[in-house]
């Protein structure tokens, strides 16, 4: 798994944020198993509630696109570190428990959870069986 391409297009994404009220950007990058990638930038809305994560953004196209087998996510953002809020972390969540998440500071320094680790005892699909 080529990390730091994914961080790469992760801060390419977060360059397209669309955030005229927060002025916060975001961006992520997802990989699924078949070794594509999908970028996405959080993209906010003047009645507010409707804003989405760059995170859910990436995992749309990957999942629109017929690719739910999703490997990686790795994160960026205005923070220091950015972490995904816990809708984006649910949202992850249903597609796996061993997904790994990279929070990306910069090109060189990272920090590597599993999804597991970020929402613990987590509800999920197989609860649904
Ligand atoms: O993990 C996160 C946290 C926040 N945001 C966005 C939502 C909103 O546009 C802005 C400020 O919350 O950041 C994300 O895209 N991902």
């Amino acid at each position: 798994m080529d990390k730091k391409l994914l961080i790469k297009k992760a801060f390419e994404a977060r360059e397209k944020a669309y955030v005229p009220y927060s002025g916060y950007h975001v961006g992520a990058c997802v990989l699924t198993g078949r070794g594509k990638t999908y970028t996405g930038c959080n993209i906010e809305s003047a009645s507010y509630t409707p804003t989405i994560c760059a995170e859910r953004t990436a995992i749309a196209k990957a999942v629109s696109e017929g690719e739910r087998d999703i490997k990686a996510i790795a994160i960026t953002g205005d923070s220091e570190w950015t972490y995904p809020c816990g809708v984006c972390r649910q949202v992850i969540r249903e597609f796996g428990k061993d997904i790994l998440v990279i929070i990306a500071k910069s090109q060189e320094e990272y920090r590597e959870y599993t999804l597991d680790e970020l929402l613990p005892n987590s509800f999920g699909p197989e609860d649904l069986d």
